[in-house]
């Protein structure tokens, strides 16, 4: 636990004041007073996390993708087999997946943690070795992991994000590949937002009507079985969680406690931040939400959360790629607070 609390006591709340100093600036470019809407907000917030309201530098943001596998996988809740995770590692490791693209489309760099996948990955060149454990257990059966293996896995989150940082990174991403994983996602949020399993569970990959009540199935049993505690969020993750979920956990917290923007993904890494802000209300602070994922139990998340997302495409592939997407939009948003003439430079008249 005091590995947890190290982390969660230095998740300072960021200077709000820096708002207003941004607002001026904001307001003294050469546009109509908040025309560009939603990029001066997104512009405003990171001169809050940045903690200045001097002309922003474009960010150096990185994905971190983690990867792991889950017991509940074994009921058929997922539209693919489980040994998709490692495949996909490979591809990810090869550049070809959807988060390699949309990175290198976005400026930024791609990296791949191993914190919980089934099979043997010690072989795979480029791959981050942090193995908790070769998948979690059964949800439907009880508990999926130990307080532990969580904490573990939460450390290897941490550290990745220190790393990160200390390479030079000044956004972070948090990205993760999964079979099975909306099932736990749904069941963290059923319990933290307090919601009906039939309110937070979706499709995932693309289960057909049966593989929908399989998930359903699933789900009300491990919480029949568990009963998790909504005021308990590690209780949560270590009963009906995830290893990745806990690792991307660790590593909003670690970047928030380093007052490090994080650009969030979809469905998947927003149980994260549920759980992180359960955790620690102020690392919220430093989130983005980079979109709204086609899963139903993503709305609610945000709410509880008060995010909004930046765009909505309808996706729904998770690995960090609507985050991608969304660093061109809060390029632009740095781009205009840094690089607009004001009302005085242009000569315009003003206001
Ligand atoms: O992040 C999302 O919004 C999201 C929504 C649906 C599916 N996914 C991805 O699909 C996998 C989980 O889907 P499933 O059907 O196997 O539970 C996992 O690898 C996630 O990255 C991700
Ligand atoms: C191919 C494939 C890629 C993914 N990326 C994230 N989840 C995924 C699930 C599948 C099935």
């Amino acid at each position: 636990m005091d590995r947890l609390e190290n982390i969660i006591n230095r998740v300072k709340l960021p200077d709000y004041a820096i708002g207003q100093e941004a607002q001026r600036r904001l307001d003294s470019l050469t546009k109509p007073q908040g025309s560009l809407g939603r990029l001066e907000d997104i512009a405003k917030q990171l001169c809050i996390i940045r903690g200045g309201a001097a002309k922003l530098a474009q960010p150096k943001p990185a994905a971190a993708v983690f990867a792991a596998d889950h017991g509940v996988a074994a009921g058929g809740v997922s539209a693919y087999p489980q040994e998709v995770t490692q495949q996909m590692i490979y591809n990810f490791l090869a550049g070809g997946a959807g988060i390699n693209v949309l990175c290198r489309q976005a400026g930024a760099d791609v990296w791949v943690i191993d914190v919980g996948v089934a099979g043997d990955m010690s072989q795979a060149q480029g791959l981050i070795q942090a193995k908790v454990a070769h998948g979690t257990a059964d949800m439907t059966k009880g508990p999926v992991m130990t307080m532990n293996q969580a904490l573990d896995a939460i450390v290897v989150g941490a550290q990745t994000a220190q790393r990160l940082i200390e390479k030079g990174y000044d956004l972070l991403i948090p990205g993760e590949m999964g079979i099975g994983n909306t099932t736990p996602c749904s069941a963290i949020t059923a319990v933290i937002c307090g919601l009906r399993p039939e309110q937070v569970m979706g499709r995932g990959t693309g289960v057909d009507d049966a593989g929908l009540s399989r998930k359903l199935a699933a789900l009300k049993t491990a919480l029949d079985v568990n009963k998790p505690d909504p005021a308990n969020p590690l209780e949560v993750l270590c009963k009906v969680g995830g290893l990745e979920i806990a690792a991307m956990c660790g590593y909003i917290l670690e970047a928030a406690a380093r007052g490090v923007p994080v650009m969030l993904d979809g469905f998947i890494s927003t149980t994260a931040a549920l759980v992180a802000g359960g955790l620690c209300p102020t690392a919220i602070d430093y989130c983005f939400s980079g979109h709204g994922s086609v899963e139903i139990g993503h709305r609610a998340q945000l709410e509880k959360l008060g995010l909004r997302p930046i765009l909505t495409l309808e996706m729904r592939l998770g690995e960090g790629t609507g985050a991608a997407v969304a660093m061109n939009v809060l390029r632009a948003a740095v781009a205009i607070y840094s690089e607009m003439a004001t009302f005085a430079e242009a000569g315009v008249t003003g206001h």
